[in-house]
């Protein structure tokens, strides 16, 4: 059975929507942040790190988002563009907004925490207005993140991404990327979740994301079977299950599942595996790769982006996780900062 169909004639591969914002991230790892100084920084935002990834893998990509009218926004505009990410439908904001930042906190490999500012963000300001049909229907692929929908009137641009891109046969992929900071309460979180996930082709998500969305249900089995079956009536055909260094599960609507293993990873920071895991993972589908290959892929892409101190700039090459997979094989790397 053929679970998606990537429409070949469309010219562009992968359009995100959603945030675009800065990661500062310390440079004195392996200590708490009232004792950090310095920090890099790096575009980030979970669909920003997504979309990188899909272009260093060679994919035709695009961004539908806002950024603000500051140094901080064009720094991410000239990032993407550097990356060969087009950014026809990236808008700057009207003056006043501000660019969203992301201050990470290393204490150590297992142990890593953002401390966000994020309120009047440019990202969240993203309206229905914003959304052009005829940038949708020529990508063969929309990815959707979680944060996005945590206030009007960006909730309200991805549900009709949403729909322009079902209107034209665009697969849609919804990386649940769960932020509790940017929401009011679990009760909208929960709601506006599961709204999106119901139209949704593939669903990547932690068991702890889905639990979140699970929250009101009388039958809460925090089974992962369970999770994927309900998404099963409704739209999607794969549901992507992570669990952090124990790895993850993907199920899909002809009754398979497949458990994927990690890579070994000399671990700096473990933020942005779940970007890496799905550009990896994704780029694999559109490939028409295996699901196992596909996984196997994600992991290898998200044990470099983990043994690495950025998200967004660490996303690596094919070539590069052909390598690291290879030297894996060959016993050449050693996990470091991994916790059994
Ligand atoms: N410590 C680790 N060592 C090796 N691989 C890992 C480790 N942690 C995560 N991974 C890989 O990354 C994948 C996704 O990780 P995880 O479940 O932490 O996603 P996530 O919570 O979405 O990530 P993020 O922290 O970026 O939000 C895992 O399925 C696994 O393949
Ligand atoms: O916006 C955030 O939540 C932080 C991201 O920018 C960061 O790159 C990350 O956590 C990746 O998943």
């Amino acid at each position: 059975m053929r679970l998606l169909h990537f429409d070949t004639d469309k010219p562009m591969d992968f359009i995100a929507v959603g945030r675009l914002c800065i990661d500062l991230n310390a440079n004195e790892i392996n200590r708490p942040m009232e004792e950090t100084v310095t920090f890099t920084k790096y575009v980030g935002g979970s669909p920003a790190n997504i979309t990188v990834g899909m272009a260093r893998l060679g994919m035709k990509t695009g961004f539908i988002g806002r950024v603000a009218d500051d140094q901080m926004g064009r720094f991410i505009r000239h990032y993407l563009e550097e990356n060969g990410i087009d950014t026809s439908s990236v808008i700057t904001d009207e003056p006043g907004s501000v660019t969203g930042l992301a201050f990470t906190e290393i204490k150590s490999p297992t142990d890593c925490s953002i401390l966000m500012y994020r309120d009047n963000v440019a990202d969240l300001n993203l309206s229905p207005q914003d959304v052009s049909e005829d940038y949708i229907k020529q990508a063969k692929l929309l990815l959707i993140s979680g944060t996005a929908l945590a206030a009007s009137p960006s909730r309200e641009a991805v549900f009709l991404a949403v729909e322009y891109a079902r209107k034209h046969g665009v697969v849609v992929v919804f990386d649940l990327d769960y932020r509790p900071y940017t929401w009011q309460s679990v009760e909208e979180t929960a709601t506006y979740y599961n709204l999106a996930a119901e139209k949704c082709d593939v669903i990547f998500g932690t068991r702890e994301e889905f639990d979140m969305m699970e929250q009101f249900e009388a039958d809460r089995s925090h089974d992962d079977q369970a999770t994927a079956n309900k998404w099963f009536d409704y739209h999607a055909k794969i549901v992507v299950i992570k669990h952090g260094k124990d790895g993850s599960i993907a199920y899909t609507k002809d009754g398979q599942s497949y458990t994927g293993t990690t890579f070994p990873a000399k671990v700096i920071k473990t933020f942005g595996a779940g970007d890496a895991y799905a550009s990896a993972f994704i780029y694999g589908l559109m490939r028409g790769w295996d699901i196992p290959k596909c996984m196997e892929f994600g992991s290898a892409s998200a044990a470099i982006v983990i043994s690495s101190h950025s998200c967004s700039d660490a996303m690596p090459t094919a070539d590069a996780i052909e390598d690291y997979m290879e030297k894996c094989r060959n016993g050449e790397v050693a996990s470091h900062g991994h916790i059994n």
